[in-house]
């Protein structure tokens, strides 16, 4: 039975720097059992710092980090085995087939490899690619390949999942098949935190939206919160008010008319 007052996540005070430049500025968040976080922000904001940071991909942060009640810093890496993850750019290791790249990560996160492989087939087949089970990665169309990280991030069922533009590539119906899938494992008490710059899935996907500009946070709540706060319309609309944005039409209006400069 999850205990949904027990904290997923907990970021206390979390501040990261590159060189100096201060990328997080003492972020302090909470997260709990079966929420879907829509994490947002401009281009450079520090969402995928932050992730990489939860992960234990990127050290040298200040602050704490806990995910399930461990500190990260603790040198235990043993939360990892509940954590799910879709990277923006993966490195598939695409000479294997998804058999085998399937069957590996499973190992990796600790499954026996019969099991792995069993239930990477099953979930192939949900997605009509049982045909290409057998062959090598290299071969699939993008969105092929995104089906296979996706199924690669859940095939241990984890408790806590990272997602950083998932549906990249998909066509319309695997996106609804996603969508549904995420919110069917946030009823069981799954975790999911869900980084895009896709606005209109955000907003239909979050039960949390936060919004992340210049390292801090600037917004957190349902989307029904940021609306009544914002007295803006769509989570865009909220987006573009809060970090500050309204030149888009001048912008493009300039940049069009350098595309056309000695044009016909
Ligand atoms: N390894 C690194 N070394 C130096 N600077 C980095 C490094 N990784 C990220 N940065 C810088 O940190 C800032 C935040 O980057 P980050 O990738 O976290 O942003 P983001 O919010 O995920 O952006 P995007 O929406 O474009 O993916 C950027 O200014 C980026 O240039």
């Amino acid at each position: 039975m999850v205990n949904q007052d027990e904290k997923i996540l907990s970021l206390s005070n979390l501040s990261m720097s590159y060189g100096g430049d201060p990328v997080l500025k003492w972020i302090d968040l909470d997260v709990y059992p079966g929420q879907i976080i829509g994490y947002i922000g401009p281009n450079g904001a520090g969402k995928s710092t932050t992730v990489k940071i939860m992960l234990g991909l990127v050290g040298g942060y200040n602050g704490k980090v806990e995910i399930f009640g461990q500190d990260i810093a603790d040198g235990d890496p043993s939360y990892k085995q509940k954590i799910g993850y879709v990277p923006e750019n993966a490195e598939i290791y695409d000479n294997l087939t998804a058999c085998e790249y399937l069957t590996f990560t499973g190992e990796m996160y600790g499954m026996d490899p019969e099991t792995a492989e069993r239930k990477a087939l099953l979930l192939l087949d949900k997605f009509e690619m049982r045909g290409v089970f057998h062959t090598k990665i290299s071969s699939f169309s993008k969105g092929m390949k995104q089906k296979v990280l996706i199924i690669s991030s859940l095939l241990h069922d984890p408790d806590l999942l990272f997602l950083d533009e998932p549906l990249s590539g998909l066509d319309a119906n695997s996106v609804m098949i996603i969508k549904e899938i995420l919110a069917q494992l946030a009823a069981e008490g799954k975790t999911i935190f869900y980084s895009s710059h896709i606005m209109e899935v955000v907003e239909k996907i979050s039960s949390r939206i936060v919004l992340l500009a210049d390292g801090k946070i600037v917004a957190d709540g349902t989307f029904a919160e940021l609306q009544a706060k914002n007295e803006e319309g769509t989570l865009e609309e909220i987006f573009n008010q809060l970090t500050g944005f309204n030149e888009h039409r001048e912008i493009a209006k300039s940049f069009v008319s350098i595309v056309r400069e000695g044009g016909s």
